[in-house]
């Protein structure tokens, strides 16, 4: 039986589609989530073992780490996914966001990698640590200065663990830009956010999904930033 796939954050959109189609690829798949719906149910269903899990304090981190080793001793991958896409806008506690941003996106994984590290080397083939993290790691945000910030630390967390875990881990950086609207999303922006890209489209979860198959399947990627973003990079007018 092949090492277990770890995906945090798979309770809906771009989690959910991650882990619906590794188990659909019969890679065995463990998931963390923080609010129980619908699709955690459907995912145990179908196999997966879901983990509840806060990463918004380190204790939940700690035992996040601790579960999963209760369920598996081997990992074939871990997947960060898990997220909050806050802004500026929205508070005047500009210290908890920051906080927030950084432990979500920098400090869960940085924790979760080190306690977890040892079990990605009980395979015979490569393990892999995907980060996803997102356009603005390289260009920044005006409006999630916070996020941005944290998303490029996080970046720099795949430099140092490919670094660190090499030749038997590979650790590489999604960084997607537009993949998905949310509820909510009016025709202005959306019509504005489609407008930053070459491709003007909305790609849905499958743009992520393809390149986390990329990576899984690749034997000589270490350390790079595969950027799925529609070509916003070169979107200057
Ligand atoms: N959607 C897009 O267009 C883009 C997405 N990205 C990145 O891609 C990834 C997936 O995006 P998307 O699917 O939209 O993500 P979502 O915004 O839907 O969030 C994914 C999950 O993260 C979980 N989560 C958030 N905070 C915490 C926490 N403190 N502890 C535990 N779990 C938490 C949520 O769990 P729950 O719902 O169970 O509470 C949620 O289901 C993210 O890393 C995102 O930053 C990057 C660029 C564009
Ligand atoms: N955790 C999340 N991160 C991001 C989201 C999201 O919905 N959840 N959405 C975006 C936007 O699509 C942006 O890329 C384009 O406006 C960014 N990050």
């Amino acid at each position: 039986m092949p090492n277990p796939v770890l995906i945090t954050g798979a309770s809906q959109r771009v989690g959910l589609a991650l882990a619906e189609n590794l188990l659909s690829n019969n890679y065995p798949v463990i998931v963390t989530y923080r609010t129980h719906k619908a699709s955690i149910a459907q995912l145990e269903k179908a196999g997966a073992v879901a983990i509840c899990a806060d990463f918004s304090t380190d204790q939940g981190i700690a035992e996040c780490i601790e579960a999963v080793k209760k369920h598996t001793t081997g990992l074939r991958a871990i997947i960060h996914n898990a997220s909050e896409w806050n802004s500026e806008k929205n508070t005047s506690d500009y210290a908890s966001l920051f906080d927030s941003m950084m432990q979500v996106h920098a400090k869960t994984p940085y924790l979760m990698n080190m306690g977890l590290k040892a079990l990605l080397n009980t395979q015979q083939e490569a393990a892999d640590i995907i980060h996803i993290t997102d356009f603005v790691q390289s260009v920044g945000s005006e409006k999630h200065l916070a996020y941005a910030a944290s998303k490029a630390a996080l970046h720099n967390l795949t430099l140092s663990f490919a670094q660190m875990l090499a030749p038997h881990v590979k650790v590489n950086t999604i960084a997607p830009a537009l993949l998905m609207f949310n509820d909510g999303d009016d025709a202005a922006y959306k019509e504005k956010a489609l407008s930053k890209s070459l491709m003007q489209t909305e790609p849905g979860a499958v743009a992520a999904v393809d390149a986390v198959n990329y990576l899984l399947n690749s034997t000589y990627v270490t350390g790079e930033t595969l950027q799925v973003n529609g070509g916003r990079h070169l979107k200057f007018n």
